[in-house]
């Protein structure tokens, strides 16, 4: 089961109340379908002895001015409302999708002329246009739908274009390409599958606009039309007896509102769900322990070390499958240790660990993970928003992955110290400045974007951005595996300098022991999970104790002569 679906069933359980709005929604749907079973009345026979009747035990929401059974009319309008609403968003969902998806993939003239189109249409109020739409379509089911697409469909292409055009220029976008896959084979197999999930949100928020769209449309008298029942054209229907007859005003309002109600609160809550970064209530600030973010923000800037990282027989697993066993770890200021493993190992699941960054499966299943001196145990996302970035550096293994593509590099530098400082953008982009001339690149590089930047530039870029807010420490996983034998090489001098100059702390990690002997003082050598060797890199290289040390030594090329002598 796919992450989205994985959120989107728990969604009940994890929010009661978009859980109860899911049930409404379901029931409403229900019984707007079984509608012609449940009530069975005709909703237009005319009955002019039964008028204007209140509501009473014979019809519990009363009769409107023909003397037709407002229950029977709302149960049955709800099959029309809804059932447009629902084609119009399902055809809008077509068209937007497959026209932002083409038009973000292939880009050029088509684009250009495409999000000049959206731009005209997206000017234009909403409502007004489908009014106009549906007077020049004379209105009709058909007209609504039409009219209602027309103003929707969009917001779901320019939404879509987006996603496509960060997509194509993925690594395994360019594969496919090179491997001669048709353009609308790789809309499918490699693009749908991406945007499935913001289109599901923008539905999901959108069905409730359509909805009132609808109903809108249908009360002006350009939509369902009398006497066929829909809420909108209900609510037309009873105007002129508002004052004296307020129930038949009320059935059909009182249907929209909850409807749409219930839609948006969904709407928001899968939002969140398939967003979590999107705070929707207020803030937390007291943790789990009473100290307040303030007070552990205070903690970790005053902690006077040495230890900045301990961990504790840390355990994770995901699901039932252990991936880490008891692993301990400690990481003094200014030291260098190097984490190694093959492939598969659990090097990055301990990263993520140290980073609070693991995501389900994968959780922590015993031990402790200290930072600054802090147990991180109960953190939540705030508390940990306060260590990332500000106390702890990273570099991952793939610049272009951490680097936004549509940013400049100035612009990333200096919100990642907007987000941890209150400063001015001219004091941000001195300390980007600053940043650059740490690693090395020139001053004009703030002005270019992540492509047009070479492998190692970006690299160093991705260094400046850990170090800018001067963590003391810092985690380098795998940095140099994408890059050429001569940039790694510099890379990895710039490193040594850096933690030289800083004194920052350092975990490298990475699966080749040859590159760790150039930058790290110490060695911690994690096999399937479990820690089976940690010693000073001097003595590891050359006295290793543990077979597998041993095994990931003679894998360096030349090496194999000299550990099989250390062996004995
Ligand atoms: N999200 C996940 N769900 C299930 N298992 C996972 C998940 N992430 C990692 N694992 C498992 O955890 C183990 C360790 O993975 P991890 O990525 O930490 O290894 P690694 O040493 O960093 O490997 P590499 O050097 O290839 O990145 C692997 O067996 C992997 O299958």
């Amino acid at each position: 089961m796919s992450r989205t679906a994985a959120r989107l069933r728990a969604l009940p359980r994890t929010d009661k109340l978009a859980g109860a709005a899911l049930v409404f929604l379901l029931l409403v749907v229900v019984v707007s379908v079984a509608a012609p079973w449940l009530a069975p009345g005709d909703p237009t026979a005319v009955d002019y002895l039964q008028a204007a009747l209140p509501p009473s035990a014979e019809h519990w929401l009363g009769t409107d001015a023909f003397g037709r059974d407002l229950l029977t009319r709302v149960v049955h309008g709800g099959r029309a409302s809804l059932a447009t609403a629902a084609v119009a968003v399902a055809l809008v969902i077509v068209v937007g999708a497959t026209v932002g998806a083409i038009s973000g993939y292939v880009g050029g003239l088509l684009d250009l002329a495409v999000t000049r189109v959206l731009d005209v249409l997206l000017a234009f109020p909403r409502l007004v246009l489908a009014i106009a739409i549906a007077a020049l379509l004379e209105g009709g089911v058909v007209g609504v739908v039409l009219a209602v697409s027309v103003v929707s469909w969009p917001g779901y292409a320019r939404l879509v274009r987006g996603y496509a055009l960060q997509l194509r220029d993925e690594g395994y976008v360019q594969a496919a390409r090179v491997a001669g896959t048709p353009w609308w084979r790789i809309l499918r197999t490699h693009i749908a599958g991406s945007i499935a999930g913001p289109v599901l949100v923008l539905a999901v928020v959108d069905f409730g606009e359509v909805v009132l769209a609808v109903a809108g449309l249908s009360f002006l008298g350009l939509g369902v039309r009398p006497p066929q029942p829909e809420w909108g054209a209900m609510l037309n229907e009873a105007r002129p007896y508002l004052e004296d007859s307020p129930w038949m005003f009320l059935a059909p309002g009182l249907a929209v509102v909850l409807v749409v109600l219930a839609v948006n609160y969904l709407g928001d809550a899968v939002r969140d769900a398939l967003e979590p970064r999107r705070p929707r209530l207020p803030q937390r600030t007291r943790r789990r322990g009473g100290a307040s973010t303030t007070e552990l923000a205070a903690a970790l800037a005053a902690h006077p070390g040495p230890d900045l990282v301990t961990l504790d027989r840390v355990s994770v697993a995901a699901g039932e499958q252990a991936v880490l066993t008891d692993v301990s770890l400690r990481i003094a200021a200014g030291e260098a240790v190097g984490l190694v493993g093959e492939s598969g190992s659990g090097k990055s699941t301990l990263a993520g660990a140290l980073l609070g960054l693991l995501r389900p499966p994968l959780r922590i299943t015993g031990g402790t993970v200290t930072l600054y001196g802090q147990d991180t145990t109960g953190w939540d996302t705030h508390d940990w928003r306060l260590v990332r970035g500000q106390h702890v550096g990273l570099v991952s293994q793939d610049p272009l992955t951490a680097l936004n593509p549509v940013l400049t590099i100035g612009t990333q530098l200096v919100e990642t110290v907007r987000a941890h400082h209150r400063v001015s953008r001219a004091a941000a982009r001195q300390r980007a400045r600053a940043a650059l001339d740490l690693v090395r690149l020139p001053q004009h590089c703030l002005d270019r974007y992540p492509h047009q930047l070479s492998g190692g530039m970006r690299q160093r870029v991705a260094i400046a951005i850990a170090l800018i807010n001067e963590p003391r420490l810092l985690i380098c996983d795998e940095p140099t595996t994408a890059l050429d034998v001569t940039t790694q090489a510099r890379i990895l001098e710039e490193l040594t300098r850096l933690r030289a100059e800083l004194g920052v702390g350092l975990l490298f990690v990475s699966h080749d022991l040859r590159l760790m002997s150039q930058v790290v003082e110490r060695v911690v050598v994690l096999h399937e999970g479990h820690v089976v060797e940690d010693a000073p890199a001097s003595r590891l290289f050359t006295a290793p104790e543990h077979p597998y040390t041993r095994t990931l030594l003679a894998a360096i090329p030349g090496n194999e002569l000299e550990v099989r002598r250390a062996a004995g």
